[in-house]
C-alpha cells in the first residue's frame, strides 16, 4: 500500500507517531527548538499531510509552498499561528484538539490561583534552601474561600474552573463574548467586562488569542482592578501587555500575578518580570499531563488519517472546509 507523505513539525508521543506512520511516510523534526522555515518549506514540497506545532506559523506563505496538501493537524485547542482563512481559501482542513484537554488545563488554572493565594512555590523555596521560619514569618497568603473570581473566557475550560473555585467556596462571576444559557447550572454570574475587573478578587483569562482579544489587559485594565486582585492567565501570552503587567506589579496596582502563559514566550532568563516578588510563572504547562497529552496527540492523529483520506475530520476548526 502506498504511504502518505507527512511532515510533523515538531516532537509527538510515541502512541500517535506509531499509528501516523503505520500509513504515512513520516519526515519529522524532533528538536527542541523550532523547525527552520526553510527546511519546512522543502519538506512541504510534496507533503500530503502537515502536524504542525504552536511556534509554526501557518499563513499563505506557507502553504504556497505546499501544492499537495489535503490536511493539518495540530495539538492543541488554540490556533492563534494559523491564518485559518487561508487554510479555508485552499480548501485545506485544519484539525484541533478541544475538550479533551479541559479538566487538566482547568486543574493547572486553578493550581496556579491556589498557589499563588497560599505563597506555595515561596515557601517550598524558603525550605528548600534550608531556611524553615518560625510561624509568623512564614509567607502569608489570602483566604480563597468567600473571595469572587472573575472568569474572562466562559468556554470549556473557564467552566472547569468555575466547578473547583464553587467547590472552594468562591463566588463565580465572569464574561463572555456572550451570555450562556447554563450560566444558573455553573452558579456563575454574567457580568460587563469592567464590571468584572472592578469587582472580582481573583480574575482568570481563558480567552483564545485573535486580532480582536489582542492585549485586552493593558494599563486601563489593570488600573480598574482592585490593588489587592490576582491576576491568572492561562489562555495566551499576547492577551496580556506585558510591560503594563509588569508595572501593575511593580507599583503595586495589582498585588499577584500568576502566569502559564507569557509574551515574548519564552521569557527570555534577564526579563523584568522574573525579578518580582509577587509573581509566578510555569513554562506552559496547561495541558502537560501524561493522560491528557496522549488523548491530544491520539487525536491529533485521528484529525491527520481522517483528511489523508478525505474523510471528515473528527475535530475541525473550519467546517466549510471539512471533508464530507
Ligand atoms: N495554558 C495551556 O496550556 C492551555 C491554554 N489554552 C488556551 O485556552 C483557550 C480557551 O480554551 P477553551 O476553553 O477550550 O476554548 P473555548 O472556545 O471553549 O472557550 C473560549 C471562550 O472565550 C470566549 N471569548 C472569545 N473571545 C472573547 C473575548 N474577546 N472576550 C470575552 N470572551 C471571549 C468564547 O465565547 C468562549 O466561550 C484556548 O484558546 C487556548 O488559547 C487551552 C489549553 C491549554
Ligand atoms: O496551549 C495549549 C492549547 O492547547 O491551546
Amino acid at each position: 500500500m502506498k504511504k502518505y507523505q507527512v511532515v510533523v513539525a515538531g516532537k509527538m508521543r510515541p502512541c500517535a507517531l506509531a499509528k501516523i506512520s503505520s500509513e504515512c511516510h513520516v519526515r519529522q523534526w524532533d528538536k527542541i527548538e523550532p523547525i527552520p522555515r526553510n527546511l519546512l518549506y522543502e519538506w512541504l514540497a510534496d507533503a500530503e499531510g502537515l502536524v504542525s506545532t504552536g511556534d509554526v506559523r501557518v499563513d499563505d506563505e506557507l502553504l504556497a509552498h505546499a501544492p499537495r496538501l489535503r490536511v493539518i493537524a495540530q495539538a492543541s485547542v488554540g490556533y492563534d499561528n494559523v491564518d485559518i482563512a487561508a487554510c479555508t481559501r485552499r480548501g485545506i482542513p485544519f484539525g484541533n484538539t478541544p475538550g479533551v484537554l479541559v479538566e487538566a488545563t482547568a486543574d493547572l488554572t486553578f493550581g496556579l490561583l491556589l498557589c499563588a493565594a497560599r505563597r506555595i512555590h515561596e515557601g517550598w523555596n524558603q525550605v528548600a534552601s534550608g531556611r524553615w521560619l518560625n510561624n509568623h514569618d512564614v509567607p502569608f497568603g489570602i483566604d480563597l474561600y468567600g473571595k469572587t473570581l472573575g472568569i474572562v473566557g466562559m468556554g470549556r475550560i473557564g467552566a472547569a474552573v468555575a466547578r473547583r473555585a464553587k467547590a472552594c467556596g468562591m463566588k463565580v462571576i465572569y464574561h463572555n463574548r456572550s451570555r450562556r444559557t447554563d450560566d444558573e447550572h455553573l452558579g456563575a454570574t454574567y457580568v460587563a467586562f469592567d464590571d468584572l475587573l472592578a469587582q472580582a478578587d481573583c480574575i482568570v483569562v481563558l480567552v483564545p488569542l485573535s486580532p480582536a482579544s489582542q492585549g485586552m489587559f493593558g494599563r486601563a485594565e489593570f488600573a480598574k482592578m482592585k490593588r489587592t486582585a490576582y491576576f491568572i492567565n492561562a489562555a495566551r501570552g499576547g492577551l496580556v501587555d506585558t510591560q503594563a503587567l509588569y508595572d501593575a506589579l511593580k507599583e503595586g496596582q495589582i498585588a499577584y500575578a500568576a502566569l502559564d502563559v507569557t509574551d515574548p514566550e519564552p521569557l527570555p532568563g534577564d526579563h523584568p518580570l522574573l525579578t518580582l516578588p509577587n509573581v509566578l510563572i510555569t513554562p506552559h504547562i496547561g495541558s502537560a499531563t501524561h493522560e491528557t497529552r496522549d488523548r491530544m496527540a491520539m487525536l491529533t492523529a485521528d484529525n491527520l488519517l481522517a483528511g489523508l483520506a478525505r474523510r471528515p475530520l473528527p475535530a475541525c476548526v473550519n467546517q466549510e472546509a471539512n471533508y464530507r
